[in-house]
């Protein structure tokens, strides 16, 4: 099998951020090359970078820029504080892009006590991003047990590599499965209407050799009522602190069909991204995206001029429709806000 997980979304390269262009992927591989937190925010917000994980590592590396452009000047940190809120403002959904900045707030705390340098915040966003990979690596190991040998599994959306600082989440737990020698059928919904699962998901796996169906996203059901998908793994952006689980649009159906047709949902996710702040799923703020991302494809017009569209970047999955959620630090079965507690407490 091919060395796997060689992709990297995020790097900090040459005293620069560089970030792999998501939306020119899989067949352009390009990378932008940043030095500024105003071009970093921009970056998240127009998805160049995408997936929970790898948009706080990003707004790690954006505030270290911002350090860098204001350090010198007296009033550095109310400068770099305002910096952190534009990078914060970039999308609103998933929680890891202000988890990041909190880390990295401590930092600039630390630095005004004189009790750090500059330096520390981009070895604090370095941190991040291997802290990250380390975290996927035991979420796999732990959440490869929902994947049984010679199965069917479906996974929405992108949560590998691309996503995070590396190995992905949901993808990481097939990526374990795999690497136990599991004999897996990977179907990977192509996630309209940025298409992460049939650019991206479907390049990632390619690029480790691991085969998989790319099906379209109305398939799902048909598919399990056939007794092809045996487990369902996605990812998550935000996670209430009851369970309930915000994660690409289209996710909560394969909740309820999974349940419908007894299969297991697994939600695969480290610990930044439960907000223990947000008491459930309806307090989470789905961010709204253009109507031309529905409207047209890969900026062709397909709907007729004028026609108007909604378009939620996320849903919102009950906890009672989630059989597990995989984290670094344990694996909370049939997730209530007390066991999520639990997690933090162990
Ligand atoms: C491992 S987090 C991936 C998570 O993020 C994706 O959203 P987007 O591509 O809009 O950033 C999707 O919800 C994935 O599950």
């Amino acid at each position: 099998m091919h060395e796997i997980d060689t992709v990297r979304a995020v790097r900090w390269q040459d005293d620069a951020l560089h970030l792999l262009d998501q939306r020119v992927l899989p067949h352009e591989v390009s990378y932008l090359v940043l030095q500024d937190f105003r071009a970093t925010a921009d970056a998240i917000r127009d998805m160049v970078v995408r997936g929970a994980p790898a948009i706080g590592i990003t707004a790690a590396y954006g505030m270290a820029l911002a350090a860098r452009e204001f350090g010198q000047h007296v009033d550095w940190r109310e400068r770099v504080q305002a910096a952190a809120d534009v990078l914060n403002a970039a999308r609103p959904t998933a929680v890891n892009l202000a988890w990041a900045i909190a880390r990295q707030n401590r930092i600039l705390d630390a630095i005004e006590n004189g009790e750090q340098s500059f330096a520390a915040l981009l070895a604090e966003a370095q941190r991040i991003a291997s802290e990250d990979v380390e975290a996927n690596r035991r979420m796999g190991q732990a959440g490869a047990r929902f994947i049984p040998a010679d199965s069917g599994v479906l996974t929405h959306c992108n949560t590998g590599s691309l996503a995070t600082g590396g190995y992905g989440t949901a993808l990481g737990i097939i990526r374990a499965a795999v690497e136990q020698g599991r004999k897996v059928q990977v179907y990977a919904d192509e996630t309209r209407p940025w298409w992460q699962g049939a650019r991206l998901t479907a390049w990632e796996l390619q690029q480790d050799g691991i085969p998989v169906n790319l099906v379209v996203d109305s398939a799902a059901a048909s598919l399990m009522a056939a007794g092809r998908i045996q487990s369902v793994v996605v990812g998550a952006d935000r996670i209430a602190a009851n369970g309930d689980t915000a994660n690409k649009i289209g996710t909560y159906g394969l909740a309820v069909l999974a349940r419908y047709h007894g299969i297991p949902f697994i939600v695969a996710a480290p610990t930044s991204t439960i907000d223990f702040a947000t008491p459930t799923g309806a307090d989470i703020h789905i961010e709204e995206r253009p109507a031309e991302e529905i409207t047209q494809v890969r900026g062709v017009q397909l709907a007729p001029l004028g026609t108007q569209a909604v378009n939620p970047a996320f849903d919102v999955t009950p906890a009672e429709l989630i059989t597990a959620i995989v984290t670094e630090r344990g694996v909370v079965e049939s997730p209530t806000a007390a066991r999520m507690q639990q997690l933090i407490e162990t």
